[in-house]
C-alpha cells in the first residue's frame, strides 16, 4: 500500500527546496493532495490485472478482434511526468475464447498506473493477454506524448512515440503482421 504520510513529508520538502512556502494558504493542503494523487496514479502497483479477466468461451469466434483508441495515462519513470496517448489492441481468439471488451481498457489502465516505460508497458499488456487468453496472436500498438520530452528537456513539441508488441501469429506470420500493423497504426 502507498505510504501517504511519507509522500506528504517528501512533497513538503520539495516545496521548501524550490524556495516555496509550504505553509501559505494555497499550498497548505498540497502535500496531502499530492499523496492522494500518487495513490491514484500509481494504483496499478497494488492491482492484479487478472481480476479484469472476463472470458466468454462459447463464441466460436476465431477471427481478429480489434479495439482502437483506448485512452492511456501513464507516468514516465525517469521524470515522473505523464505520458498520454492511445492504445490499440488486436488479438485472434483460440477456441472461441474472447475477453469482455471493456476489460482491455481495464488491463491497459492497470499496467499504466505505475512508474513506467512505454516499451515495457506495451510488452506487459501483450504478454499478459498471451499468457491469460492463449490466443493465436496479439498485437499492441501505443502512441503517446511524453511530457518529459515536450514541456521540458528537449521541448520537442508535437513529438509522439509509437511502440508495438507482436506475439504469436501476429509476429511469426508476415501477412498477419503486415495486416495488423496497417490496421493498428492507422496507415
Ligand atoms: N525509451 C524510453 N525512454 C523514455 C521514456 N520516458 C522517458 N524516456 C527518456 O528517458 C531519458 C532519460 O534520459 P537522461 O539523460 O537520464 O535524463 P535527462 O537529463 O532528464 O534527459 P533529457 O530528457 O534529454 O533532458 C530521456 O531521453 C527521456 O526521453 C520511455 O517510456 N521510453
Ligand atoms: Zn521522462
Amino acid at each position: 500500500m502507498v505510504d501517504k504520510k511519507r509522500i506528504e513529508a517528501a512533497v513538503r520538502e520539495i516545496l521548501l527546496a524550490v524556495g516555496e512556502n509550504p505553509d501559505r494558504e494555497g499550498l497548505v493542503e498540497t502535500p496531502e493532495r499530492v499523496a492522494r494523487m500518487y495513490e491514484e496514479i500509481f494504483s496499478g502497483l497494488n492491482d492484479d490485472p487478472k481480476r479484469h479477466l472476463k472470458v466468454f468461451t462459447d463464441t466460436q469466434h476465431d477471427e481478429m478482434v480489434l479495439v482502437r483508441d483506448i485512452p492511456l495515462y501513464s507516468v514516465c519513470e525517469h521524470h515522473l511526468l505523464p505520458f498520454i496517448g492511445k492504445a490499440n489492441i488486436a488479438y485472434i481468439p483460440r477456441g472461441g475464447n474472447v475477453l469482455g471488451l471493456s476489460k482491455l481498457a481495464r488491463i491497459v489502465d492497470s499496467f499504466a498506473r505505475r512508474p513506467q516505460l512505454q516499451e515495457r508497458l506495451t510488452s506487459q499488456i501483450a504478454n499478459f493477454l498471451m499468457d491469460e487468453l492463449d490466443p493465436y496472436g496479439v498485437a499492441v500498438v501505443i502512441n503517446a506524448e511524453h511530457l518529459c520530452m515536450t514541456m521540458r528537456g528537449a521541448r520537442a513539441a508535437g513529438a509522439s512515440t509509437q511502440t508495438s508488441a507482436l506475439r504469436g501469429l501476429m509476429r511469426s506470420d508476415a501477412r498477419a503482421r503486415a495486416e495488423v500493423m496497417a490496421l493498428l497504426s492507422g496507415k
